[in-house]
């Protein structure tokens, strides 16, 4: 992604940060989604949230986004309060697809903008500091050429990078990111990965959702697991291992062997990693891997693992 024209580094305010205290979220209908969770994050910093279908991602999201709000526990953003932390614009959000009406008649330009609606007067008028901070966020995406596209017609990747472009806009310190890589290709993940990469040496901090585990311990400097609760926490050498993986994933992770190596093969069965025996994550084949290894092809001069290598 292009360097922005002006520095999008974060100036003197509030140091990113999360706190997830012994919290407890519950549905209307009685159901506890999230128990006893708990989790701290600081400033410059990409974090993975992962888990299977179910087991509180976006329970988790929806409380730091202020939506649900703990029956226990406390959730601090930046020091503060989420709800001191979203009036502040501290806190941007990058929704899942399905999130999102794609058929209302919206500009890119204006879904950038809404990123500016916390700058802005009662009366959301556009200043220069506004259009400015627009296009900056669009160069940084590579989507200036599609701002007078309406949503709906964009592709998933460019879908994607229009909303990270909002979160710039706002001057998120905060980024929480849902399931960023669904439905996006090699080229376009990549470039959000490099994007993240900017953006936590300006010294934000980026919580992910993803179910792509194969590329986790490539950008990724901590990792939270979850099923229900927080089962570990911490920076990614010590916590995306084997065991905590096995906790996290149980049955949905099918698990085989290959020339001494665990694999691990991810529910979709598109992604598979690789785990050493002494629990650090050794040799990953994310996707584009997998293609490599459908074809009989190496990868860090490991040889494609057999159908046949499966136990399991
Ligand atoms: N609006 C809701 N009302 C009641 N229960 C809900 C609601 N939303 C989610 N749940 C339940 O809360 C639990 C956690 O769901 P959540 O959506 O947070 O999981 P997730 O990890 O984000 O899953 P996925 O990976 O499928 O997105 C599930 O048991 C789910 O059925």
């Amino acid at each position: 992604m292009k360097t922005p024209a002006t520095s999008s580094s974060l100036a003197a305010g509030p140091t990113p940060s999360i706190v997830v205290a012994g919290v407890t979220v519950r549905y209307g209908n009685g159901v506890t989604a999230v128990h006893d969770a708990s989790f701290a994050l600081g400033p410059g910093t990409i974090c993975a949230l992962v888990g299977i279908n179910g087991s509180g991602k976006s329970t988790l999201f929806k409380t730091l986004m202020g939506f649900l709000k703990p029956a226990k526990g406390m959730v601090s953003i930046a020091g503060m309060e989420v709800r001191q932390a979203l009036k502040r614009g501290l806190v941007a959000y990058v929704p899942q697809a399905e999130e999102v009406d794609w058929s209302f008649p919206v500009l890119v330009d204006d879904v950038v903008m809404m990123g500016r609606y916390g700058h802005m007067g009662f009366l959301r008028i556009a200043g220069k500091a506004d259009r400015d901070a627009v296009d900056d966020a669009l160069a940084r995406v590579n989507m200036l050429e599609f701002r007078r596209r309406q949503i709906g017609e964009l592709s998933g990747g460019q879908r994607k990078r229009v909303f990270l472009a909002r979160a710039l806009a706002q001057g998120g310190r905060v980024i929480l990111l849902d399931e960023p890589f669904t439905g996006v290709d090699v080229k376009t993940e990549d470039q959000i990965v490099d994007l993240m990469r900017e953006l936590r040496s300006e010294g934000r901090l980026m919580l992910v959702s993803t179910h792509n585990l194969g590329s986790i311990p490539d950008f990724c400097d901590q990792v939270v697991l979850v099923n229900k609760t927080v089962l570990a926490a911490g920076p990614t050498e010590t916590t995306f291992t084997h065991a905590n993986l096995q906790r996290a994933f149980g049955g949905a992770l099918r698990h085989f062997r290959l020339e001494g190596q665990a694999l691990h093969e991810d529910a979709d069965a598109r992604r598979v990693t690789v785990i050493s025996d002494d629990e650090r994550p050794l040799v990953l084949y994310g996707e584009r891997d997998h293609e490599k290894l459908a074809d009989g092809g190496k990868v860090n001069g490991e040889r494609a693992p057999g159908r046949e290598g499966r136990s399991s």
